[in-house]
């Protein structure tokens, strides 16, 4: 049974990254992604916004919807204080099978929890069987029409504090329109747009950042 491109990526981080070395990882899958195979990492120009957000933010409880390969999950990881962690959530047995292997040879694996199913019904279960208060921030990054309603339950579910920090990647490119009417029009968030490009492409896409104001 022929490989799949995720796989692909995997045996080409595991043959030419720095084991325990993050910022490898990325950079191997960067350079794998730019030159032989596209694949939906956040990358490197929309990495720095991610990078960015976190380090002014110093988040203590992270989670992050669509871990795919990993990749984000590394990015993020690597820039957590001691004691901090990410729980990442993907439904998809494959690609989590996949980012397990890319987070523990990145050497960031004591951070990060990978949450499998599907985020609809691991977020409702994060107070009591992940024992999470709040979230401090938020990557989104999976299926664009679920930005909304997870942004909703994440609410329902009593998430998030004030200061709680949301950033979604894809605002143009799938786009995310319904997201951002529903996150522009609240007056319980303080949104800022920050204009990039589709990961390894020269197509215009964009983060939103959504500060919650409580
Ligand atoms: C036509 C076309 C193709 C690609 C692009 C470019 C492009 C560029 C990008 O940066 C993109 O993020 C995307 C994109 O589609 N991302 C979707 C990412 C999903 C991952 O998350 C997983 N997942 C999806 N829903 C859930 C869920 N509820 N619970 C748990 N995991 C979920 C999946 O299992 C995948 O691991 C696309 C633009 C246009
Ligand atoms: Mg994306």
């Amino acid at each position: 049974m022929n490989q799949s491109k995720e796989q692909r990526i995997l045996n080409f981080v595991l043959q030419n990254a720095v084991r325990g070395d993050p910022r490898s990882v990325m950079d191997t899958i960067d350079k794998y992604c730019s030159q032989k195979e596209w694949a939906m990492n956040v990358g490197d120009e929309k990495g720095l916004i991610l990078d960015k957000t976190v380090e002014e933010l110093q988040p203590s409880v992270v989670l992050e919807l669509g871990t795919y390969c990993g990749y984000s999950a590394v990015r993020i990881a690597r820039l957590l204080k001691a004691g901090a962690r990410l729980l990442t959530v993907e439904f998809n047995p494959e690609f989590a099978a996949i980012a397990k292997q890319i987070i523990e040879f990145a050497g960031v694996q004591d951070k990060v929890k990978i949450l499998e199913g599907p985020s609809e019904e691991i977020i409702p279960q994060l107070k009591k069987k992940y024992e999470v208060d709040t979230l401090d921030f938020v990557f989104l990054d999976h299926w664009k029409d679920r930005y909304t309603p997870d942004t909703i339950l994440i609410q329902e579910c009593n998430l998030l504090r004030k200061g709680s920090v949301l950033l979604a990647d894809n605002i143009i490119v799938p786009g995310a329109p319904e997201f951002l009417k529903y996150i522009r029009n609240n007056p319980r968030f303080q949104c800022t747009n920050y204009p990039s490009h589709l990961e390894y492409m020269k197509v215009e896409d964009a983060m939103e950042k959504a500060v919650f104001l409580g």
